[in-house]
């Protein structure tokens, strides 16, 4: 934060807000022994990113299910959207009542297009016929199939999951941030450790990181549950990483707090596949960070 607030490049994005940006970071996390990156320099909603990560498994791309669970990260974009197409001066709060009371105007006005649900466990695939014509095949889960190869070619160089579908990249509310995960295989037998880099082209480091964070780590403990090794390291990096000029104040707090105690994500149960656990699987303990900071989010 302090590298980018100090020495990044500012300049006009495509919010209108402005940001400071650096390119090209990296950030390395252990996660062994149950360590989970969550910050303790403010307060982290760990809770919605753990929602947000289990509605992303399963294949939703509608905001109704998370609103249903009180997650409103999400809301801006179908809201102004909706704001546009209607004329209606509706307020969010208002706007979130409706997409959970009625389920057609949720289907209507709550979906951000195949985003990383959608490309995650279901991305499109088409059949060619001999005259060339196409028609759509079956989608493809990439979820499934990286728990796949890592149990049966834990050495493969091709475990990936990819949210960039160029083809699609128009329909979606917004293209896909956290957008590549590769899966490593390091040691052996009982040792053997799962580790996991992230690829981010785009960074609210200021919001955004915080949650996406945790939410690769809580995908790489849930990976390497299904797949029996270990958890090992987190590498993420960024390609764009940025802080917006209207989180000033935020930045300038966070900035003046030490960072303190080690808190440690807990899964307290192996379901039968990755895509059925639930919220309640998860606990963190050992978690006593500073206050809340808010920031606006740049739509
Ligand atoms: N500009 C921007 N930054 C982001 O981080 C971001 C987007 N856009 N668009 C898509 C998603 C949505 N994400 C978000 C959106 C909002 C918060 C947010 O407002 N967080 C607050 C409160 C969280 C809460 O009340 O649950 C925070 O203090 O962390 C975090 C992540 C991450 N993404
Ligand atoms: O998981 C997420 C989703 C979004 N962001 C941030 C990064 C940018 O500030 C915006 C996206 O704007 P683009 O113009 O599409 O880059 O949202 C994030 O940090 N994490």
């Amino acid at each position: 934060m302090r590298q980018i607030w100090e020495h990044g490049d500012q300049r006009m994005d495509r919010t209108g807000v402005g940001t400071r940006s650096i390119f090209g970071t990296m950030l390395r996390f252990d996660l062994g022994q149950d360590r989970v990156p969550l910050l303790t320099t403010k307060r982290v909603y760990w809770k919605a990113a753990a929602k947000e990560m289990l509605w992303f498994l399963t294949g939703s791309t509608n905001i109704r299910p998370l609103l249903q669970q009180g997650v409103t990260i999400w809301s801006d974009w179908p809201l102004k959207k909706y704001r546009q197409a209607s004329g209606e001066d509706i307020g969010q709060e208002e706007f979130e009542a409706r997409i959970v009371a009625d389920e057609a105007f949720a289907k209507n006005w709550g979906d951000l297009g195949p985003v990383y649900g959608k490309q995650w466990v279901d991305w499109p695939t088409y059949e060619y016929g001999p005259d060339g014509r196409y028609q759509r095949g079956p989608g493809i889960n990439q979820v499934a199939q990286v728990v796949e190869s890592l149990k049966n070619s834990p050495g493969s160089r091709r475990h990936i999951i990819e949210g960039w579908n160029v083809a699609e990249l128009d329909r979606m509310a917004l293209p896909p941030c956290h957008k590549t995960y590769q899966f490593h295989v390091a040691g052996e037998g009982e040792a053997a450790r799962l580790n996991c880099m992230l690829y981010q082209r785009s960074c609210d480091v200021a919001l955004g990181l915080p949650f996406n964070l945790f939410g690769a780590a809580l995908l790489t403990r849930m990976m390497a549950a299904q797949t029996n090794l270990l958890p090992g390291e987190l590498v993420w990096s960024g390609g764009d990483t940025h802080l917006y000029l209207n989180h000033t104040e935020l930045v300038e707090a966070q900035l003046k707090r030490e960072p303190a105690g080690a808190p440690k994500l807990v899964l307290k149960r192996v379901p039968p596949t990755i895509f059925d656990y639930s919220f309640d699987d998860f606990e963190v303990v050992d978690y006593e960070p500073q206050g809340v900071l808010r920031a606006p989010v740049a739509v």
